[in-house]
């Protein structure tokens, strides 16, 4: 008989084709392959970026014209340590390289904050991601709750500690151009954090069996305000434009960091920049490795348009609390794809009329494996 999903890690898995529960559908399985790399994604150099002038001018012009266009870019000569990127890479691989019951003891099931889980940080989910995540709450650090941190392996603490700090500081930075870009000052932007949260999540793709069926990591957009991802050089994250119908997969640069803006960074921009809709692919050659700085508001701060220009709209009816804006976003994610897979499994007139349907915000402790 099948282990319980909880305790199941396709990573120890040598099964030959894929657990009816990480299939979907047909319109959500990968349409292009891992590692078809396309150069659409505008790649960035921040080198010189620190001096005000005309370097600096063009700089911020490119990032704006990114996250006006795609909301997803790369950025090089971004100035965090190599060495330390390089340590976070290799201590991420050994702790997914551990025996199960070492991962496990910092299970996060029943909605703990931070620790190693299988498939996703969401309880429900209608269909499984094939990964695995071990996840820090970097900041505030006067809450850290170290005794969720896994210690191994050796070391492991002090470089996500370094490694944390040094990307707050990458975002602030980017944060700030935005800001100005808003005819804003460039603290405007962390300021609407309040007190700004950082979430680190490594995500652990293992090889697949069946990589055309599933996918790593569903389709998705970011609740936060700016997410900076380290991803390792085998390819498997893909962003659309247009909603959806042409996937692109980013090209791995070594020691770049793919930027992204979320649902926050959207609405304070009143959707003058996109929160790009992105996902993740897998195969069945090799093991893929990636890490996400999410850069979120305190869940008090509120969210709504710092900026509206004229002759817009506000994008938000009413102004709300980023823990509001998180568990709607995350009841509706679930919910719709507990619909469309019902849709799919009974009854053709619910697909018909998806709009119809009212998702009631669930509490935290309900949304959260
Ligand atoms: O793992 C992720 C990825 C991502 C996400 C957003 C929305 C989804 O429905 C989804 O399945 C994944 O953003 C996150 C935000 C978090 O707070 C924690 C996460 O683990 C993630
Ligand atoms: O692994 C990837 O390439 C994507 C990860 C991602 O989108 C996330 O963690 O939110
Ligand atoms: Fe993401």
């Amino acid at each position: 008989m099948a282990p319980p999903a909880t305790t199941f890690l396709p990573t120890i898995s040598d099964e030959k084709t894929l657990r009816a529960s990480f299939v979907r559908d047909e319109d959500e399985r990968p349409k292009v392959a891992y590692n078809n790399f396309s150069d659409d994604i505008p790649i960035i150099s921040l080198a010189g970026m620190d001096e005000d002038g005309p370097i600096r001018s063009e700089i911020c012009g490119k990032i704006v014209a990114a996250c006006e266009d795609w909301g997803i870019f790369q950025v090089v000569d971004h100035g965090v340590d190599p060495g330390l990127v390089t340590e976070m890479n290799r201590l991420a691989r050994e702790f997914f390289a551990l025996p199960p019951e070492d991962k496990l003891r910092f299970d996060m099931t029943g909605g703990k904050k931070g620790g190693f889980i299988v498939s996703s940080h969401l309880q429900g989910e209608a269909v499984q991601d094939w990964r695995e995540i071990v996840t820090y709450f970097s900041y505030p650090i006067r809450v850290r709750d170290y005794s969720r941190w896994p210690d191994k392996p050796e070391g492991w603490r002090t470089v996500v500690e370094a490694y944390s700090e040094q990307l707050m500081g990458l975002a602030c930075k980017l944060l700030g151009v935005l800001s100005e870009a808003m005819g804003l000052d460039k603290e405007a932007l962390t300021k609407a954090c309040v007190d700004m949260d950082q979430k680190i999540v490594v995500n652990f793709y293992p090889k697949c069996p069946q990589p055309d069926l599933t996918l790593g990591l569903k389709r998705h957009t970011d609740p936060g305000t700016i997410t900076l991802l380290l991803q390792d050089q085998v390819g498997g994250l893909q962003a659309t434009k247009d909603g959806g119908n042409t996937w692109i997969t980013v090209k791995p640069i070594e020691g770049a960091f793919v930027v992204n803006l979320g649902d926050h960074g959207h609405f304070l921009s009143n959707g003058r920049f996109k929160n790009a809709d992105h996902q993740a692919v897998v195969n069945s050659n090799c093991s893929r490795l990636s890490i996400a700085t999410f850069q979120n508001p305190a869940p008090e701060a509120t969210v709504y348009p710092l900026a509206i220009r004229d002759g817009e709209k506000p994008v938000l009816n009413a102004p709300m609390t980023f823990s509001e804006m998180y568990r709607k976003k995350m009841s509706r994610d679930i919910e719709l794809a507990k619909i469309k897979k019902l849709a799919k499994t009974e009854a053709q007139e619910v697909a018909k009329k998806p709009t119809e349907v009212v998702v009631q915000p669930k509490k935290l402790d309900q949304i959260l494996a």
